[in-house]
C-alpha cells in the first residue's frame, strides 16, 4: 500500500513544524508561561474526558455546518488569534487567511499580526467574497489609538471584535527569556500598529483596563463584542449583563497565568452561568475532532485552534494550514458519526464523562 506523505494528524504537524522552524521561533509558538503547567493541562484534560457513544440511531452522515454569533461556518471550528505569523512562513497572515476562507471557517485576525488587517481581509475575499474575519483587540490605555485600530478593522470589513481580557500584563515566558526573544526580527513589523510605529514594544497590556473600557468600546462601535479569556462564572455573568455578545473560554493556551485550570474544565461552569444567553467558543489544547465534540457536548457552539494553525503554516504555508483544517474536519465527521450525532447542534451533554465515570 502506498503510504501517505506528510503529517497525518496535528501532532505530526507539530513535529514537522519543529523541524522546519528556527528553534527560537518554535519556542515562541510552542511555549506557555513559566512551568507550562496550564499548556500541558489543556491537552491532558481532553485525554481524561471520555466519550460515551449512542448506537443504532439510524442517522445519515453528519453535516458540520453551523452558525457562531450569526455567522455561517462550514464547521464548528475557528482560528484563534495568534501573533506574528511571518515568523512561521513568509506567506504569513495572507496564507492563513486564504486557507481559512478556502475552508469556510472564521479567522480571528490578531491585532499583533505581521500583515495589515486591510491586506488580510482583501486576500480572504479573493478566495471567498463572504469570508468571515473577526478582529482581536488588546484595548490600549491610549483610547485614541484603540479607536483608530477599531476603525481600521471595521473599514476592512471585520464582523466582530474579540477583546482579549486575560492579559492585564504579559505572561512570563521563560523560553523567550532564555532565547533572548523579545522583539520581531529586522524587516518584520506589527502592521496594525502603524499609528504607533509598528513596534510590538509599543503595545501596553495594562491592568487598568476595566468594564468601563468595555462600555466605552460598546459606545464607539456597532460590531458584536466577544470577550476572550474568561474562566470565572461571575465574569461570564457580568459579561452577559454588560451586553457582551459572546465569550471565548480560554486560558490563552497557557501563555498568561500559569496553573489556571484546563479551559475545557471551566466550560461547564461557564455554560451554566450564561444559561444559553450568548454563544461560547472554547480554545486551548484542541488537537482532535474528538476534542471538538467534547467542547460541543459541554456547552460550546464551536472550538478554536491556535497552535495547530501555526504548525500547518510553518510546514507548508497556505497548503499546510488547509491540510490541518481538512484533517480536523475529517476527524470531526468521523467522531460525530461514531458518537451517533448528525450535527454540531445535536451533541448531548451526557456524551462526555470523566475518565472512569458513569
Ligand atoms: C504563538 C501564539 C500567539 C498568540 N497570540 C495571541 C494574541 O496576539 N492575542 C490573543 O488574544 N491570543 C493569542 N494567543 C492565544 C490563542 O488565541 C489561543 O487562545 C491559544 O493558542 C489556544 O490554545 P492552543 O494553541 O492550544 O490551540 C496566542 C497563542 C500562541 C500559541
Ligand atoms: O504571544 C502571545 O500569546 C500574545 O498574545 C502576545 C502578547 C503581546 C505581545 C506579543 C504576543
Amino acid at each position: 500500500m502506498k503510504s501517505v506523505r506528510g503529517p497525518v494528524n496535528v501532532r505530526e504537524f507539530e513535529h514537522a513544524a519543529r523541524d522546519a522552524l528556527d528553534p527560537v521561533f518554535y519556542d515562541y509558538f510552542a511555549s506557555g508561561a513559566q512551568d507550562e503547567v496550564t499548556t500541558a493541562a489543556n491537552e491532558a484534560a481532553f485525554r481524561r474526558l471520555c466519550l460515551v457513544p449512542r448506537v443504532l440511531r439510524g442517522l445519515g452522515p453528519p453535516g458540520l455546518e453551523t452558525t457562531v454569533l450569526g455567522h455561517r461556518t462550514s464547521m464548528p471550528l475557528l482560528m484563534a488569534p495568534t501573533a506574528f505569523h511571518r515568523l512561521a512562513h513568509p506567506g504569513a497572515e495572507l496564507a492563513t487567511a486564504r486557507a481559512a476562507a478556502g475552508a469556510g471557517v472564521v479567522m480571528i485576525a490578531a491585532m499583533l499580526a505581521t500583515t495589515a488587517i486591510e491586506e488580510v481581509a482583501g486576500e480572504a475575499r479573493k478566495v471567498d467574497e463572504n469570508a468571515a474575519l473577526w478582529f482581536q483587540l488588546y484595548v490600549q490605555p491610549d483610547l485614541g489609538f484603540t479607536e483608530a485600530v477599531v476603525r481600521r478593522a471595521e473599514a476592512a470589513g471585520c464582523t466582530a471584535l474579540v477583546v482579549t481580557v486575560d492579559s492585564p500584563a504579559l505572561g512570563r515566558n521563560e523560553r523567550g527569556d532564555r532565547n533572548g526573544f523579545h522583539d520581531l526580527p529586522p524587516g518584520m513589523r506589527c502592521e496594525n500598529l502603524r499609528e504607533i510605529g509598528g513596534d510590538v514594544r509599543g503595545v501596553v497590556l495594562s491592568p487598568e483596563i476595566s468594564w468601563r473600557h468595555l462600555d466605552w468600546l460598546r459606545g464607539i462601535t456597532g460590531l458584536p463584542i466577544v470577550l476572550k479569556g474568561v474562566l470565572h462564572p461571575e465574569d461570564a455573568r457580568l459579561a452577559v449583563r454588560r451586553g457582551v455578545d459572546g465569550l471565548i473560554v480560554s486560558n490563552h493556551g497557557g501563555r498568561q497565568l500559569d496553573t489556571t485550570p484546563a479551559s475545557i474544565d471551566r466550560l461547564p461552569v461557564i455554560a451554566d452561568a450564561v444559561g444559553g444567553e450568548i454563544p461560547l467558543v472554547l480554545d486551548g489544547g484542541v488537537r482532535r475532532g474528538t476534542d471538538v465534540v467534547k467542547a460541543l457536548a459541554l456547552g460550546a457552539s464551536a472550538a478554536a485552534v491556535g497552535r495547530p494553525v501555526l504548525w500547518g503554516l510553518a510546514v507548508d504555508g497556505e497548503d499546510g494550514v488547509a491540510r490541518v483544517l481538512s484533517l480536523l474536519r475529517a476527524e470531526l465527521v468521523n467522531a460525530l458519526t461514531l458518537c451517533g450525532c448528525d450535527s454540531p447542534l445535536s451533541v448531548p451533554r451526557d456524551l462526555v464523562v470523566e475518565g472512569g465515570g458513569r
